[in-house]
């Protein structure tokens, strides 16, 4: 299994939070970036990250921008794609679980530190069991 995740500058940091979280369960994964804070357009990282899912050179995709709403509207328009817009663990469950979902979109001014630190830390555990729900191998 392999996730490759994104963000716009708007959820730079929620991401490098996943990523973290990921390398330290010894997930695969691959970070497509953006590195900085400058402003990029969130499509381009959504579609980067859906082509992959899309074409099988990843097995999930994990996409943040500062809603989330404006990722899982581009990914979804990407045949093959079935991204879930989630605030929730229970909600990443559900995606897994009942729609088959193969793209997790976040929000960071959501779910994000400067909204609600609680909910911050349930991020990275929300991607890490919705990750580990794939059933593939580490
Ligand atoms: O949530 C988003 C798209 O759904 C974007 O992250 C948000 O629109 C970026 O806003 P700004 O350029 O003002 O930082």
């Amino acid at each position: 299994m392999k996730v490759i995740l994104a963000s716009d500058h708007a959820g730079l940091e929620l991401r490098q939070e996943l990523v973290a979280a990921l390398a330290a369960q010894g997930v695969a994964h691959e970070d497509v970036g953006p590195s900085t804070r400058d402003s990029v357009d969130y499509p381009d990282f959504a579609a980067r990250v859906s082509r992959a899912v899309a074409s099988g050179e990843a097995t999930l995709g994990v996409l943040v921008c500062g809603t989330g709403i404006g990722m899982s509207i581009v990914a979804n328009k990407h045949k093959g794609i079935r991204a879930a817009l989630c605030t929730t663990e229970f909600e990443a469950r559900m995606a897994r679980a009942h729609n088959d979902a193969n793209v997790l979109c976040l929000g960071q001014r959501v779910v994000g530190p400067a909204w609600a630190a609680p909910s911050w830390r349930r991020s990275s555990a929300l991607l890490s069991r919705a990750a580990a729900m794939s059933g593939a191998s580490r």
